[in-house]
């Protein structure tokens, strides 16, 4: 269970979270929307550790986050897909696996050999490309990487930031049929995505923020909650 109260953050001056509560059972895909700047990239970034709250808990499965380092947060089995991907340059395919499994040692079960085998095993391509530097890959194949390097740690709590953002659209196929995968597995996603029609295909809830706060919330499977969503992003 994840579950946040009252959480707010900075940067600087700048008070760009201004009390979220929300919360999330194993297994639920919580779609983040809203518009440019509101603040869905600092939620994602507070609970991942890489912006310090200011105020207000982050527990997830009962064990709170509040002020932990990156890397201890990491352990805990939270893995962050962040938006600019950031493959690490200079490593190739299978470093870059390497590494995200080097950030979980001391939790993940299996041995890295087989981690990473199994990693090729659901996405060939990274397995074909394995010896080739993780920035020269087409930028729906980083993506995969972005997603494959969080997913071979067995995270408990994935945080998407914009995975479909300049993607073909059988690419965006890939990364939703991932997330329901994830879902499947028991895992907690908290999807941000502008494209919002494909994201409620794969999303149980939703909320929208505005200046850092949320201003609606609802089921995606709801018509009503559904329109009123639309309504709210006017799209
Ligand atoms: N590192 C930073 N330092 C200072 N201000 C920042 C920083 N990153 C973001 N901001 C500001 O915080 C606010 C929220 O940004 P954030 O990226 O979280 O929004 P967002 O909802 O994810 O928007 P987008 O869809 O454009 O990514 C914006 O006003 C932004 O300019």
């Amino acid at each position: 269970m994840l579950a946040i109260n009252g959480l707010h953050s900075h940067y600087g001056l700048s008070h760009v979270i201004q009390g979220i509560d929300l919360s999330a059972a194993p297994g639920e895909v919580i779609g983040i929307f809203g518009r440019n700047g509101v603040g869905k990239t600092t939620l994602l970034k507070t609970i991942a550790g890489w912006v310090k709250p200011s105020e207000g808990a982050i527990t997830l499965g009962g064990q709170s986050l509040n002020g932990l380092a990156p890397d201890r947060i990491c352990l805990s089995g939270v893995g962050l897909v962040p938006e600019d991907r950031r493959i690490f340059p200079g490593l190739t395919v299978e470093e870059n696996l390497q590494l995200g499994l080097l950030q979980v040692r001391g939790r993940a079960a299996k041995a890295e050999r087989a981690a990473i085998d199994q990693i090729y095993d659901r996405f060939p391509r990274l397995g074909e490309r394995r010896r080739q530097l993780g920035t020269t890959l087409s930028g729906g194949e980083q993506q995969m990487l972005a997603m494959a390097r969080v997913l071979v740690g067995e995270p408990r709590l994935v945080l998407v930031d914009e995975p479909s953002e300049g993607l073909a659209p059988m690419i965006v196929a890939e990364v939703f049929a991932i997330v329901r995968e994830l879902r499947e597995r028991g895992c907690i996603v908290l999807l941000v995505e502008q494209n919002v029609h494909e994201a409620l295909s794969v999303t149980d809830r939703f909320v929208v923020i505005e200046r850092g706060r949320i201003v609606l919330s609802g089921d995606a499977e709801d018509e009503t909650d559904r329109a009123r969503l639309l309504t709210a992003l006017a799209v």
